[in-house]
């Protein structure tokens, strides 16, 4: 085994030592890099207005499980990047960790059961081995080592650089679907919107986000990069992403949601919440997104997550400057949105604002806990990373976390898909039902798969 895949089995723990990183220029694409190594550990990041990233293996791992999860991950990342010994070369090209978080905090999986989740904790984040990042100029990659593999750094740069730029590496065949398996039947999935309806009118909530998992047999595995590769084409205004914290099981999608981007005191957010079709015709386009601006229960559903966003950035940022609804157009489906933006002292952290956020009443509820409560006692199966923050930290705090939605699991010959749609009092379960069969087409177009 070489000392790449010791250090990817056996993450080096924080603190225990110090780390030296170096970059070089690369002449590769994240994305076609990322189908080079299948079977590694792999984080894609292709964000519609960030450069593209691609993380593999892991020089060093932090996971957490506490109800403090995004403070316990913030002091030890910070300490992790205290430990690296940065590199000589372009911000752009500087270190990250890469991860994110299960929606439940309490949510780690016992690494001996059979629940599809397991290897994904409360928390988890890893600093890659090696990272490529694109830039507008030049694209970088850098590889950090422990101190003591310091003198094998520039040897480790030159075999990543081979490595990454190895054209001939694919993840796979097309799979066929065999089965597919519904957390609730139809009749089921409306008897509970029912039941939820009637928990918000009789307990006092606002709104609770239900969700299904359709789980499906496929004859091959899914061949992850080339499904990249196609969400990034077909959706290109949401973020492509994909997080395996093992080899073999990874999260993806490509979600229209950003929780939270942090850079220089600069806070961007949004409320995403309410859900139209796309029309066949640019003129049909604009008049279900008209008829969804003028729709009082789709401005109710879309301003609770507004004021929660920006209720909790409040105490802890300034001009925190909600615009007025849009629609955010995505190739399937038209959202209400409202972009949301706040400036922030310079030692706040990304994590610190991702606490706060998550999960919004756009994919969780309102109040907060009373919905979760809800969720917890109706959705018969465990949400895992399912509209949970994705994302990546820098040295300094910055980052960006996505909400993990339009998105699934996959390991072996399956894949999980999950969706949601937001729950108020006047919610159709019919209509409710359709919302969340879309939810599953991004993926399931990527593979040609339909649904019966
Ligand atoms: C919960 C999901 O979407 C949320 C984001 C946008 C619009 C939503 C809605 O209209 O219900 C959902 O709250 C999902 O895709 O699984």
């Amino acid at each position: 085994m070489s000392r790449q895949d010791a250090a990817e089995t056996e993450p080096a723990s924080v603190g225990a030592e110090t780390y030296v990183s170096a970059s070089r220029r690369i002449d590769v694409s994240p994305l076609a890099a990322a189908g080079a190594v299948p079977d590694r550990r792999r984080f894609c990041w292709l964000h519609p207005e960030e450069p593209d990233l691609l993380a593999v293996g892991a020089t060093a791992a932090v996971t957490v499980d506490s109800p403090d999860r995004f403070e316990t991950a913030d002091d030890r990342l910070t300490e992790l990047f205290g430990a690296v010994d940065g590199p000589d070369a372009p911000e752009i090209a500087a270190p990250r960790a890469v991860g994110g978080f299960a929606f439940f905090d309490g949510n780690t999986v016992p690494a001996d059961t059979q629940s599809h989740w397991r290897d994904f904790d409360d928390g988890t984040f890893v600093l890659p081995r090696a990272q490529i990042v694109a830039g507008d100029d030049a694209t970088w990659l850098t590889v950090t080592v422990p101190e003591d593999e310091h003198s094998e750094l520039s040897s480790q740069l030159d075999g990543w650089a081979d490595r990454l730029t190895d054209a001939g590496t694919h993840d796979g065949t097309e799979p066929e679907a065999t089965a597919f398996h519904w957390s609730l039947s139809r009749e089921e999935w409306e008897r509970t919107v029912d039941d939820v309806i009637g928990r918000i009118e009789s307990d006092g909530l606002d709104k609770v986000v239900l969700a299904q998992e359709l789980t499906v047999d496929l004859d091959a595995p899914v061949p992850v990069a080339p499904v990249l590769s196609r969400l990034r084409e077909t959706y290109p205004n949401c973020t492509t992403f994909c997080f395996s914290p093992t080899p073999g099981r990874t999260f993806f999608g490509a979600t229209p949601e950003t929780l939270v981007a942090l850079a220089d005191g600069h806070v961007q957010t949004e409320a995403l919440a309410g859900t139209t079709d796309r029309g066949e015709t640019a003129a049909e386009d604009t008049d279900l997104a008209d008829a969804m601006l003028g729709d009082e229960k789709y401005q109710v559903e879309n301003r609770i997550v507004a004021d929660t966003i920006a209720d909790a950035l409040r105490p802890v940022a300034d001009d925190v400057t909600v615009a007025e609804p849009s629609i955010k157009r995505i190739t399937n489906l038209q959202h209400l949105h409202r972009p949301i933006t706040a400036t922030v002292p310079s030692e706040t952290s990304v994590l610190s604002l991702a606490e706060r956020l998550h999960p919004t009443p756009a994919v969780g509820g309102s109040p907060r806990r009373a919905a979760s409560d809800v969720i917890r006692d109706v959705e018969p199966f465990d949400r895992g990373w399912y509209a949970s923050p994705v994302g990546w930290v820098d040295g300094d705090g910055d980052g960006t976390f996505v909400v993990g939605i339009r998105a699934g699991l996959t390991w072996d010959e399956r894949l999980a898909l999950y969706g949601g749609a937001g729950i108020v009092t006047g919610s159709d379960p019919t209509t409710e039902y359709g919302e969340v069969r879309s939810r599953f087409e991004p993926i399931l177009d990527a593979l040609e798969v339909e649904l019966p």
